[in-house]
């Protein structure tokens, strides 16, 4: 069953045709991965479903409710999250304080003193203290926990930015370069992590230009050019695909 539609997607940026008529689906339980040569639209794809801008024309179906043009805020309320391709965690902040912020309805960021708070809103702190621990072990940064998130590397940031993403409790996640600057160990972990999140009952959707470790994780890839699908299927078929090599401009697929 299609948990995340899109219906004749168009953006345009001045005279330019971002995404032109773009109609595609991802079902529930899938791990799809989006491709395509640099500028085929694949980061406008995503801000047009995530909410981060609206497009001009088309339909954005989630969960079975239109969802054009809401705030990524709304969105995730509905449970489709995503990440970015440049982690936005606070530098100056610790790893643990990253993740608990990450939280829907933070209490800290509320103006209400902490002596009239009733029962409910310490219960629901506690509960956050304690997703925020679990997450935190799940993806090994404990050692870390303590420490400014500035000083991470490119991969723990990377990891930090899924626990953030898991405080939401998403139905679908959107990850925008998961392995961007990251190196080969914690590529593997990362891509492990992503796996299990799934079989969990995750829906995943990755744009990635690494394409050897997007394929052996997706089920199907998604590949555009110049804002339109060009191809989609398993990963072997559209890989070997004439139209997807020459859009590559020869072999760099291989
Ligand atoms: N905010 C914007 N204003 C103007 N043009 C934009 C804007 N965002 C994207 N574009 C243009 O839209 C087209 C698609 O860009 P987009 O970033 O979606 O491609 P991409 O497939 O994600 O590329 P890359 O792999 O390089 O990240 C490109 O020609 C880009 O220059």
């Amino acid at each position: 069953m299609s948990l995340l539609s899109t219906d004749g997607l168009v953006k345009d940026f001045g005279g330019l045709r971002a995404i032109d008529d773009l109609s595609m689906s991802v079902d529930a339980g899938e791990i799809v991965g989006v491709m395509g040569p640099n500028g085929a639209g694949k980061s406008t794809f995503f801000n047009c479903i995530s909410g981060v801008i609206t497009p001009d024309d088309g339909t954005v179906t989630f969960d079975g409710s239109d969802v054009t043009g809401e705030a990524p805020e709304t969105l995730a309320r509905r449970g489709l999250v995503r990440t970015f391709q440049h982690t936005r965690e606070l530098e100056t902040m610790t790893v643990r304080d990253n993740v608990r912020l990450a939280a829907p309805d933070q209490p800290g960021e509320r103006t209400i003193p902490a002596l009239v708070r009733g029962d409910a809103m310490r219960s629901h702190e506690a509960d956050v203290r304690e997703r925020a621990e679990e997450l935190i072990e799940l993806f090994e940064l404990d050692h870390l926990a303590d420490d400014y998130s500035g000083t991470l590397s490119g991969g723990q940031r990377k990891l930090l930015e899924l626990a953030r993403t898991l405080m939401l409790d998403p139905e679908m996640l959107l990850l925008d370069e998961p392995f961007a600057g990251v190196n080969p160990t914690l590529t593997r972990e990362i891509a492990d992590h992503i796996r299990d999140l799934n079989a969990d009952g995750m829906t995943v959707v990755i744009i990635e230009h690494e394409l050897e470790t997007l394929t052996e994780l997706v089920d199907r890839l998604v590949v555009l050019q110049q804002g339109s699908l060009l191809v989609e299927g398993d990963p072997e078929t559209v890989l070997s695909d004439e139209r997807v090599i020459e859009a590559y401009l020869g072999g760099e697929v291989e």
